[in-house]
């Protein structure tokens, strides 16, 4: 297992280009820097680093479908051509991305939260592209690692699933939280989405076992939209420092298709956009990861690029209101 994160190819960067000089008319791939990670300079003004995760082992040992492995170089091609709207001297680096190599799941996870607590330590914000949801635990790793084992960490997920499963047998993408939370006591868990049908009743007694808040996938509707992001700013309010993670299966089916397990019911682009903006828009809010889009099964690019939206929608919010 290499030990940092491998570059990408500057051609996953390319595309329409109106103006070559007039930063008005800028898109993300006249302004992103390939960098390796290890030669990079701390940020002086607010800068975001990509790193990819290319890893879909935990999706296959939770007897998912597969794919999620190449997502992070699908994201930044369709990330590439979105417009870049953000000051001058406000930067964002592609540090490559970690590998999972011959199923060693816990040791690319490692990895990755070496890189993710390197990125903390250039003064840069850390955007992870999943990956199945198992890249949540490196992201975790690297947070942790950053903000020492006594501060308050609040953990909000955007997931359809509490992903609470047992490890007993080995880690995968269904069991990172629980992994988190049986570990670390100054660590608490809010998943935003939940599927009342999408989790067996055995994994809402392990959510309460474990004090795990969650609001339910049909509570968020326009109307209670007000009360919902209030009650995420109050969780928030209550940590040191919050992490934002993103289970693109979160989004109805018919929106995003291309992940391993579809929602029928799940919450639509918009609703999640509010989101990712709430916690964003957050000082305490430190980094973000999105995980579970699946190019094998998406249709026609639309999962892709919905999750690059949701993506920028991120790097917006960290790089602008923080
Ligand atoms: N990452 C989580 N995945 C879900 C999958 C549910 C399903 O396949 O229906 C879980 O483990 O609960
Ligand atoms: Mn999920
Ligand atoms: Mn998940």
């Amino acid at each position: 297992m290499n030990s940092l994160p491998k570059s990408v190819s500057a051609d996953l960067w390319t595309g329409r280009t109106d103006h070559t000089e007039r930063r008005s008319s800028f898109r993300y791939h006249q302004i992103v820097e390939i960098t390796d990670l290890d030669t990079l300079l701390a940020a002086k003004d607010r800068t975001v680093a990509i790193i990819g995760f290319e890893c879909e082992e935990g999706v296959r040992r939770n007897q998912g479908r597969l794919g999620a492995a190449i997502a992070p170089n699908a994201i930044r091609q369709a990330l590439a051509s979105l417009p870049w709207k953000v000051e001058e001297g406000k930067r964002i680096v592609d540090v490559g991305n970690v590998t999972c190599q011959n199923e060693e799941l816990e040791a690319a996870q490692e990895v990755l939260g070496n890189a993710v607590s390197t990125i903390f330590s250039k003064s840069m914000t850390p955007i992870i592209l999943g990956g199945g949801h198992e890249t949540l635990y490196g992201h975790y790793v690297g947070v942790r690692n950053h903000i020492g084992k006594e501060a308050s960490l609040g953990i909000i997920n955007i997931d359809a699933h509490f992903d609470l499963r047992s490890y007993e047998v080995q880690p995968s993408s269904g069991t990172m939280f629980r992994q988190i939370l049986e570990h670390d006591k100054k660590s608490s868990y809010l998943v935003l989405g939940i599927q009342r049908f999408g989790n067996t009743q055995e994994l809402f007694d392990k959510a309460d076992e474990l004090s795990v808040r969650y609001v339910y996938e049909e509570e968020m509707t326009d109307a209670r939209m007000d009360e919902i992001t209030l009650s995420v700013s109050e969780f928030i309010e209550k940590h040191d420092h919050v992490m934002l993670t993103l289970c693109t299966d979160v989004l109805n089916a018919a929106f995003a298709p291309g992940v391993s397990a579809p929602s029928p019911f799940g919450l639509t682009p918009m609703v999640v956009r509010t989101l990712i903006r709430t916690v964003t828009a957050h000082k305490k809010t430190l980094s973000f990861d999105i995980c579970e889009v699946n190019p094998v099964l998406d249709e026609n690019g639309r999962t892709v690029k919905l999750g690059a939206y949701l993506t920028n929608e991120a790097i917006m919010g960290l790089l602008l209101e923080n």
